[in-house]
């Protein structure tokens, strides 16, 4: 590259109380149950949790594609529970990126580098990054790859000009939905690069996954259960979210070790704090 990236104002983002119901045939879906979530601008997030626990409904909820039923959401200036129809669009074409499952990004019929220009019509008219930078910032280097068509990339390759699509506009937010199922090794490695590579330039970048490492790669990954934030995990510390309820969900990687059932004995630590151990059960 000829010059360093260009540097970008990340976006922050306050969710308190948010709730987001889908309706099904007259039958509410509490997708979303009291989120309470922050994120700094220019932090790496991981959204980690089972199938259904709410991460994509957060994600679109960030994006302005869904509008809160309750609590707030801030996204930088904007308060997306109240924002018009009109300032959430401007919000998308100016402030965001949004790198979709699969190549639902990427137009077939166009290259690589065209593909980046497309994505930044109706864009902010100054100010935008130069595709071909944006090619080398997600690791595609080399004129071949520019001009080539997506279905001559491999499948990471395409994977990785989705999270440059997301990037074109300049905007202070990238969200990625799953952006590394369905990848090998090699391929989720370049990915992952490519994801962190957008965020040292000072976006915030927000990744719904199933993926675990990724949230260790990010330093930071948030537990969605049933709705709600259940776990925190900041560069191998693990912090538990205590509900409403009183229900404290375990962090995905732990429950390999710990699975539903385990009886767990809560002993004081001497120091204010407490100590889970796993109790001998009769038969142990
Ligand atoms: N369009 C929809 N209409 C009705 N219910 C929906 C819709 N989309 C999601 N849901 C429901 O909302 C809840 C949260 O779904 P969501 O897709 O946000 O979870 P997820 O954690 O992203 O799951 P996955 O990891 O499988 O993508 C689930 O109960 C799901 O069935």
């Amino acid at each position: 590259m000829s010059q360093p990236p260009v540097r970008i104002t990340g976006v922050p983002v306050t969710c308190r109380g948010l709730v987001f119901i889908y309706k099904v045939e007259g039958y509410d879906v509490v997708a979303l149950s009291r989120v309470d979530l922050d994120i700094a601008a220019g932090e790496a997030v991981a959204l980690v949790g089972p199938s259904g626990s709410g991460k994509s409904t957060l994600l679109s909820l960030m994006a302005g594609l869904l509008k809160p039923a309750a609590g707030s959401l801030r996204v930088g200036r904007h308060d997306l529970a109240r924002a018009r129809s009109a300032e959430l669009q401007r919000m998308r074409a100016t402030e965001l990126g949004v790198v979709l499952q699969g190549d639902r990004n990427l137009l077939p019929y166009l290259s690589a580098v065209d593909n980046l220009r497309f994505a930044q019509r109706g864009g902010p008219r100054a100010g935008l990054p130069d595709p071909h930078d944006l090619l080398e910032l997600v690791g595609l280097r080399g004129d071949a790859v520019a001009r080539a068509l997506p279905r001559d990339l491999t499948p990471g390759q395409r994977q990785q000009l989705s999270v440059a699509t997301g990037a074109a506009i300049g905007g202070g937010l990238l969200l990625a939905d799953e952006p590394t199922s369905q990848l090998d090794a090699e391929a989720r490695e370049e990915v992952v690069a490519a994801l962190l590579a957008v965020n040292v330039t000072g976006r915030t970048v927000v990744v719904v996954t199933h993926d675990p490492d990724i949230g260790v790669r990010f330093g930071r990954s948030v537990t969605i259960r049933d709705g709600r934030v259940g776990a925190e995990g900041r560069s191998g510390e693990n912090f538990l979210v205590v509900g409403a309820d009183g229900a404290v969900h375990l962090p995905t990687e732990l429950l390999t070790e710990l699975p539903p059932g385990t009886l767990l004995r809560v002993e004081a630590a001497g120091t204010g704090g407490i100590l889970l151990r796993v109790a001998e059960t009769e038969s142990s």
